[in-house]
């Protein structure tokens, strides 16, 4: 189990507190200046990765007091609680064995006495087999067509990591067409059905719970409209498959179980692309590089779970997060991938750090007293550049930001990549070195301006730089280094969640809204003017409902 340590109270939170006073009268610059061997010190490389953390206000000490930070609140013991199926998600009563979905065949973990590995092989055997007949067009349609589209209809963990992977390792492409509906708002089924033919259109449903509304509504619509062109209700069964762990919930709605792909409680949703979740992934990939993406994610595991702390970068990279988030109060985060493919990869982190780091309550079930989770976001470089980019350079707020990009493109068109590349190397070094008031006078006097128009201006052209970055820099966006760096990501989290002592695997805070929009629901349904809630909510609902 885990421990409930509240690392405020540890020796590392103190020496910690130290290295801050110490560490906010140097720069990052001046690190460098001092240590010729600095970036060797602070970098390392895995598997077509080279992870360069070298650019955080660290020093030798204050990087031996964050690992023993991390020894001191239990990370180790975490860890191999975590990897053996311990029940350590407490307020669900579930295991957290995303890492068994990745693990060998050989391996074997239990759940409750019984070894899952077999029954996991079981659904990537079906997934597999499935995948390749409707890539090859063994599998008809209704009218004995070909599939062409297929439609992924879920939200949340059942959504967002299939389209961020697929948008990913969109040069992997197979023949068919992936399409994602996940808002409730019907503009998105109907956009998507536009695009698409009954005759040829395979349909997820994909919902770990099968109970979701958004996701409910979609595959009630899509079915429906399905119909209106199939005419027959045995047709379903060739255009629409589930993806669930919900067995009884498949069948009320229609779906042969024979076509229900399983997975099971102790697959946490927003942690569900490897799993039968992951259906998508490899109808659109196909299933040889859903298995490479698996294998890079497998060797992630392996590290994590077994290299020393000082070498583990998951461990490493959690620390450095605490690092701003608690002692220079740093209270977001920027994933910037330079590689358009990977444009919806920060928003699969926003779910997947925020939904689980974003508590307030810790293990003994009290208020922490400090900072948890940090808001996510991050945009692709170059657009990111030209939008929020000032304010990580010039704006109040420390904003720690991870830097990722491929050296090699899967697109060479003449310069493009030398140019993405300049960007990613210049924009590290500039957030690092800033711009002084020296450098700043010299290019104005060059420039010929006046004494009188230099001191006016250069307050405004200073760059404060020692702004921390992590640079990612990845032979190849490949399925097995895209599913590597997941993995880290995903192993953060569960270390900052580990120091923080929250539950990082629950999701309590999503379900006050579903409630009320449940108890709402009935409210529109009638023309009736409303006064059960407070003015603000009745005045809007009363007003909605003048001009609908
Ligand atoms: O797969 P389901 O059960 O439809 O849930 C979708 C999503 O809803 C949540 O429970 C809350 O947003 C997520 O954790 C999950 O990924």
């Amino acid at each position: 189990m885990l421990s409930t340590i509240n690392f405020t109270s540890t020796t590392a939170y103190k020496a910690l507190i130290s290295d801050q006073s110490r560490l906010a009268s140097t720069t990052i610059a001046q690190l460098f200046a001092g240590d010729s061997n600095r970036q060797a010190t602070y970098s390392q490389t895995f598997n077509g990765i080279f992870f360069d953390y070298s650019k955080n206000l660290i020093d030798e000490k204050s990087f031996q007091s964050l690992l023993q930070l991390a020894k001191e609140c239990g990370l180790e013991e975490a860890i191999k609680a975590q990897f053996s199926g311990d029940k350590i998600n407490q307020t669900e009563g579930r295991s957290v064995l995303h890492t068994a979905l990745r693990a060998k065949s050989s391996a074997s973990v239990l759940v409750d006495g019984e070894n899952i590995i077999p029954k996991i092989q079981a659904v990537k055997a079906q997934m597999k087999e499935f995948s390749e007949k409707v890539i090859s067009g063994a599998w008809k349609g209704f009218t004995g067509k070909e599939i062409t589209d297929v439609v992924n209809i879920g939200i949340g963990g059942s959504d967002l990591g299939p389209v961020m992977v697929t948008e990913a390792l969109k040069p992997y492409k197979t023949r068919l067409n992936v399409h994602f509906v996940s808002n409730v708002d019907g503009t998105h089924i109907a956009e998507t059905l536009k695009k698409v033919n009954p005759e040829t259109t395979l349909f997820l449903i994909a919902s770990k719970t099968f109970t979701t509304q958004e996701t409910m509504a979609n595959a009630f619509s899509a079915r429906d409209w399905f119909l209106e062109a199939a005419k027959d209700n045995a047709a379903v069964a060739k255009h629409f498959v589930a993806l669930s762990t919900n067995t009884k919930a498949v069948a009320e709605f229609g779906i042969d179980t024979a076509n229900m792909f399983v997975f099971w409680d102790w697959v946490g949703g927003r942690y569900s692309l490897w799993s039968a979740i992951g259906l998508s992934i490899c109808l659109s990939v196909g299933y040889a590089h859903f298995e490479a993406l698996l294998a890079g994610a497998e060797a992630m595991d392996s590290h994590f779970a077994s290299a020393s702390f000082e070498t583990n970068i998951p461990v490493i990279l959690g620390l450095l997060g605490i690092w701003y988030v608690n002692f220079f109060n740093a209270p977001t985060h920027a994933i910037l991938p330079y590689d358009q493919y990977m444009h919806r990869f920060a928003a699969y982190f926003q779910q997947g750090d925020m939904e689980s780091n974003g508590k307030t309550i810790d293990r003994t079930g009290k208020r922490v007293n400090y900072a948890t989770g940090p808001v996510i976001w991050g945009e692709p470089g170059t657009n990111g550049q030209h939008a929020f980019y000032q304010l990580i350079h010039q704006g109040t707020q420390l904003i720690p930001a991870d830097f990722i990009a491929p050296a090699v493109t899967h697109n060479k068109i003449g310069n493009h990549h030398t140019l993405l590349m300049s960007n990613f190397f210049a924009q590290t070094e500039a957030l690092m070195n800033g711009k002084s008031k020296e450098v700043v006078v010299t290019e104005l006097q060059k420039a010929g301006l006046s004494e009188a128009e230099i001191e006016k201006l250069a307050p405004f052209k200073v760059f404060e730089g020692n702004k921390p970055t992590n640079s990612f820099l990845v032979k190849q966006i490949d399925p097995a280094t895209l599913g590597s760096l997941i993995a880290m990501y995903e192993h953060k989290i569960f270390v900052q969640g580990v120091i923080w002592n929250i539950f990082s695997y629950d999701q309590w805070g999503v379900e006050l809204g579903k409630q009320l929009a449940n108890s709402i629901l009935p409210e529109l349904e009638n023309e009736e003017k409303i006064n059960s809630h407070d003015s603000s909510t009745n005045g809007l609902i009363n007003q909605f409902k003048a001009w609908r």
